[in-house]
C-alpha cells in the first residue's frame, strides 16, 4: 500500500473502527525441535507496530531476534500466536499467499546485503519491483540521488563499497514502496560512520514513505535512534 493509498484506507475505515496496524504480534510462540526435545525460543511475544513507527529489536545473541523477524517475514511458521500485517493475519496463509504477501507489502534488507552478484546496480535496484509488476523508473531515479548511488548505475555490486551496497539494498526494498520493512543487522558489517550514513538514509526513506520498520541491532548507538525498542529476553518482551 503506497502512501495515499493507507490514507484513503483510514478514511473510508467504517465509523469508530480503528485503522489496521502495519503489524500486530499476538501470544507468539516458536520452538525448534521435535516435541520430545523441543527448544522453546519465544514463548509468548506480542507488540503492536504503527505506520510510520521505528523499532529496534534487541536481545543478546540467541535471543530468538532473527527468528520473530523470519516469523513476521513469513519465512517460517510459529507453533502457536497470530501476526497480522495490516490487519490480515499471516500465519493461516499457505505458500502462495505468503510469497505474494512478501512481493507486495514486505522487503527485508540483510546484513550480508544479498544482492544479485550478476546484475549491475541499477538492475539490482529495480529488481524487486519489477519481479511484482511494479516498477516506477521515475522512484527508482529519485531513490537513486537520494542514496547517492547516482553514476554507479553500470556497476556491479563487487565493484562498490559495503556501504554503498547495503545502500542499493535499501533502494532495492523501498522501490516496492513496502508496508512494512524488516532489516536485520543492516549495519553489522559496517564501520560506524558507514553504518550512521546507512541509517540516516532508511529511516529517512521510512519516514517519507510512511511504512513501519522493525531493525535487528546489537548497536546501541542504533537502537537508540530507533522510535521505539523490544527487548527479548528468555523468549519474552523484557526489561533491558
Ligand atoms: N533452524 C533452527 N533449528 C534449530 N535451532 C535454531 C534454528 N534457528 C535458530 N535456532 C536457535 O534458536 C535460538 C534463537 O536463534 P536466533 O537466530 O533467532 O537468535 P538471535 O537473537 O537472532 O541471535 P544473534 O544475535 O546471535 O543473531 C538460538 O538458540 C538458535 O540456536
Amino acid at each position: 500500500m503506497n502512501h495515499p493509498d493507507r490514507m484513503r484506507a483510514a478514511k473510508t475505515t467504517p465509523q469508530g473502527a480503528a485503522p489496521p496496524r502495519a503489524l500486530q504480534v499476538e501470544h507468539l510462540r516458536k520452538s525448534y525441535g521435535r516435541a520430545d526435545s523441543a527448544v522453546p525460543v519465544l514463548s509468548d511475544v506480542s507488540f503492536t507496530l504503527d505506520f510510520g513507527e521505528t523499532m529496534a529489536l534487541t536481545g543478546e545473541s540467541g535471543s530468538g531476534k532473527t527468528t520473530l523477524l523470519h516469523l513476521v517475514a513469513g519465512l517460517d511458521r510459529p507453533d502457536a500466536g497470530q501476526i497480522r500485517l495490516v490487519g490480515q493475519d499471516i500465519t493461516g496463509l499457505g505458500e502462495r499467499g505468503l510469497a505474494r504477501l512478501r512481493r507486495h507489502r514486505l522487503a527485508l534488507i540483510f546484513q550480508q546485503f544479498n544482492l544479485i552478484p550478476s546484475l549491475s546496480v541499477a538492475d539490482n535496484l529495480s529488481f524487486h519491483a519489477r519481479l511484482a509488476g511494479r516498477h516506477d523508473p521515475a522512484w527508482i531515479a529519485a531513490l537513486t540521488a537520494r542514496l547517492g548511488l547516482s553514476g554507479l548505475g553500470a556497476r556491479l555490486p563487487d565493484q562498490i563499497s559495503g556501504g554503498q551496497r547495503q545502500r542499493v539494498a535499501i533502494g532495492r526494498a523501498m522501490a516496492l514502496r513496502p508496508d512494512l520493512l524488516l532489516a536485520d543487522e543492516p549495519t553489522g558489517n559496517l564501520d560506524e560512520d558507514t553504518a550512521q550514513q546507512v541509517i540516516a538514509a532508511m529511516t529517512g526513506l521510512v519516514a517519507e514513505i510512511g511504512c513501519a520498520l522493525l531493525l535487528v541491532t546489537h548497536s546501541e548507538r542504533i537502537a537508540a535512534q530507533m522510535g521505539r525498542r523490544l527487548h527479548l529476553s528468555h523468549g519474552r518482551v523484557g526489561p533491558r
